[in-house]
């Protein structure tokens, strides 16, 4: 692994990391904030999965997360969103499907099979990179995301209950297999077998037996996005269905932009803090 950058922010360390992963055969790209903490300390771990066209960047920059997970003591991760790379296939001119648009899967369809591995590289290969270079506690681990990364925050979680105390979400897509971005991607991705595209679709899941022990999800009413792709009603109504305890709000004005995600971030962290312990 190789520092990029390192700046101090709120008391603690906010850095920019590179690496060479096994799971997209490319150089990988992430930020790591490191709050405050006492030497020797070991602090809970928060993921942030970003949305369609994103790298670290975004919520780097525009998250405004820093205050909060200073003040709860926790670590937050921003991954990529995609592998890059001249080498890495992609579809230009395209921004929701190829670089910048790998919606958390593993692909099962050439030619995208040998570097779109987001599911295994955000599931497993970082992880265990986060465990060894930072002061992570992994039996401490929460996931976020913002739109195609609210559903890989909801569907990593879903699927890894026992790692995850908490899941949340800014204007995720719920059910992609219903909504034109999922059916672009997955078609491509993982081919015509629809029945291999569930275990990336948080509704389906749920509807599945998947279940997680604490959500919550906001949604602003002037996103443009709201009702063709992300389809929030959807996932309140399997929530419920399901028992699943989840807080899903409407917020009203909002768009789906940064300036929504930032405006309710430092209360998503401490919402994830109060169950992180
Ligand atoms: N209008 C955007 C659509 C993509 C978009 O809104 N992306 C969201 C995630 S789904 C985002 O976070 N964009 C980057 C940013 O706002 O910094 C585009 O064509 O680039």
């Amino acid at each position: 692994m190789e520092t990029i950058a390192t700046n101090k922010s709120h008391g603690g360390t906010q850095g920019v990391y590179t690496h060479h992963s096994e799971e997209t055969g490319t150089e990988m790209t992430f930020s790591v904030f490191v709050p405050p903490h006492e030497t020797g300390a070991k602090l809970p771990v928060l993921w942030y999965l970003s949305g369609l066209t994103c790298t670290h960047e975004n919520v780097t920059e525009k998250g405004e997360y820093r205050q909060a997970c200073a003040e709860h003591g926790i670590i937050f991760v921003a991954p990529d969103t995609s592998p890059r790379g001249s080498d890495v296939p992609d579809a230009e001119d395209e921004f929701d499907f190829g670089k910048g648009a790998g919606f958390y899967l593993d692909a099962s369809e050439e030619p995208w099979t040998k570097n779109y591995r987001m599911r295994s590289y955000i599931e497993d290969e970082l992880p265990a990179l986060i465990a060894e270079h930072f002061p992570a506690d992994m039996d401490r681990q929460s996931i976020m995301g913002h739109s195609m990364g609210g559903l890989g925050a909801l569907t990593i979680g879903l699927r890894n209950a026992d790692r995850f105390r908490s899941v949340s979400a800014f204007s995720p897509i719920v059910a992609p297999v219903q909504a034109p971005w999922g059916e672009k991607a997955f078609s491509r991705y993982l081919g015509d077998n629809r029945d291999s595209w569930a275990e990336y679709d948080a509704v389906a899941l749920i509807e599945g037996g998947a279940r997680v022990d604490h959500m919550l999800v906001d949604q602003g009413t002037a996103d443009d996005f709201f009702a063709e792709q992300l389809k929030t009603g959807l996932l309140a109504l399997a929530c419920k269905k399901a028992g699943i305890d989840a807080a899903i709000r409407m917020q009203e004005g909002y768009d789906h932009s940064y300036y929504f995600i930032s405006t309710f971030m430092a209360e998503h962290v401490k919402w994830h803090a109060e169950r992180l312990g």
